[in-house]
């Protein structure tokens, strides 16, 4: 049976209108979700840490700012939108002891609520709303009119009101102008972590490396392998995101379609496939979760490790030499 999707016009904002959200934080998601939310016409407030570095960021924004522990009693929706690792922690100090009964505590990824970082008291209702996207391009599409989808689940309905303010909620980061559906949050924290260690981000990164290492390591033009196995692969996912893989094929030549079939099984192999049936497991037991926490809470010197060996690699440093040279690809920092 096909999902429910959920669109604009099935969904009532009422839930949420003359209540006050309290977006906590003001990164990749958080300045989204709370410029969003404003533009739609709800009242927000963003919840910082003292000293915040983003708080003028916030403020040039158009929005009130207040401590996280004020901003939580004010509200009557919480959603907490700082990095995973980072939340049990804000959330037992500075949110917990605000959090009284009939208010919704909501995240944007189940991470912590499934993994059982932070157990919500009964009273509160708890949702996620997980717009399936970059949060920069979350507030790039709604400011362009467009929306990006998301998927949103009740934890723990108290008020038997949540699933509407999920709902609305979703409605008003602009995501119901896509389409949204129905999860639960181990759906939600078991699909993201595949989708986006899998495909998204760590499988397009290593292919694309691994494709650039391949020719440049054969001796041919790094800028043309920059241009053959990063800049192009933008220009095929426009086309697979706007008509499918037929349309993109339809696009292409004859010779790259025959060698599309012939070649793509031999690099992604049934033992990549195995592989990826691995990866889901470790996400499932939380082994990947633990990994992760470890790492976090000795200071991240696996990732930060990771990023300082990329920083100097070929792919990076011609890639930013001929993009500079690209008038049309905005030179403008990210907002946050
Ligand atoms: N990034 C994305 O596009 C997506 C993220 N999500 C989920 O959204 C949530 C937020 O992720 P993301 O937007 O990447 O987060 P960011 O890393 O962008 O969050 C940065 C913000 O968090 C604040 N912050 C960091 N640590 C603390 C702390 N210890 N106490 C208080 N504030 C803190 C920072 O405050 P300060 O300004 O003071 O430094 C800053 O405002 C996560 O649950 C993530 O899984 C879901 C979908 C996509
Ligand atoms: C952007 C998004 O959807 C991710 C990849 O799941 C994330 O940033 O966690
Ligand atoms: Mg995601
Ligand atoms: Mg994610």
């Amino acid at each position: 049976m096909a999902a429910k999707m959920y669109y604009d016009r099935d969904v009532d904002t009422a839930p949420i209108e003359n209540k006050l959200i309290a977006i906590i934080g003001y990164g990749s998601q958080a300045h989204a979700h709370a410029q969003n939310l404003r533009d739609s016409g709800f009242n927000v407030v963003v919840g910082l840490r003292e000293g915040s570095s983003s708080r003028a960021k916030a403020e040039q924004a158009g929005l009130r700012v207040a401590r996280i522990e004020d901003a939580t009693r004010e509200a009557d929706v919480v959603m907490l939108l700082i990095p995973d690792e980072n939340q049990p922690a804000t959330y037992t100090e500075s949110i917990e002891p605000h959090l009284t009964d009939g208010k919704a505590l909501a995240f944007g990824h189940g991470f912590n609520v499934h993994f059982g970082r932070i157990k919500p008291p009964a009273g509160v209702d708890v949702f996620l709303v997980a717009p399936k996207g970059p949060g920069h391009m979350l507030r790039r599409v709604y400011a362009d009119g467009a929306g990006m989808p998301g998927i949103f689940a009740v934890g723990q309905d108290a008020t038997g009101q949540a699933r509407d303010i999920a709902l609305a909620y979703a409605r008003g980061i602009g995501c119901t102008r896509a389409g949204v559906l129905e999860t639960t949050f181990k759906e939600e924290t078991e699909t993201d972590l595949f989708g986006e260690q899998s495909v998204l981000c760590g499988g397009v990164t290593h292919l694309i490396q691994a494709g650039f290492e391949t020719l440049v390591d054969a001796g041919y033009q790094p800028e043309i392998a920059y241009f053959e196995t990063l800049h192009e692969v933008k220009l095929i996912v426009d086309l697979i995101y706007e008509k499918g893989f037929e349309g993109m094929r339809h696009s292409i030549s004859n010779t790259a379609e025959f060698g599309d079939y012939v070649t793509g099984p031999r690099i992604i192999t049934d033992e990549t496939k195995a592989t990826m049936r691995d990866v889901l497991s470790d996400i499932q037991t939380g082994k990947f979760a633990q990994r992760f926490i470890e790492d976090a809470e000795s200071g991240f010197p696996y990732m930060n490790g990771e990023r300082s060996k990329m920083r100097d690699h070929k792919l990076e440093t011609v890639g930013k030499e001929l993009r500079d040279m690209m008038p049309f690809i905005s030179k403008k920092e990210l907002e946050v």
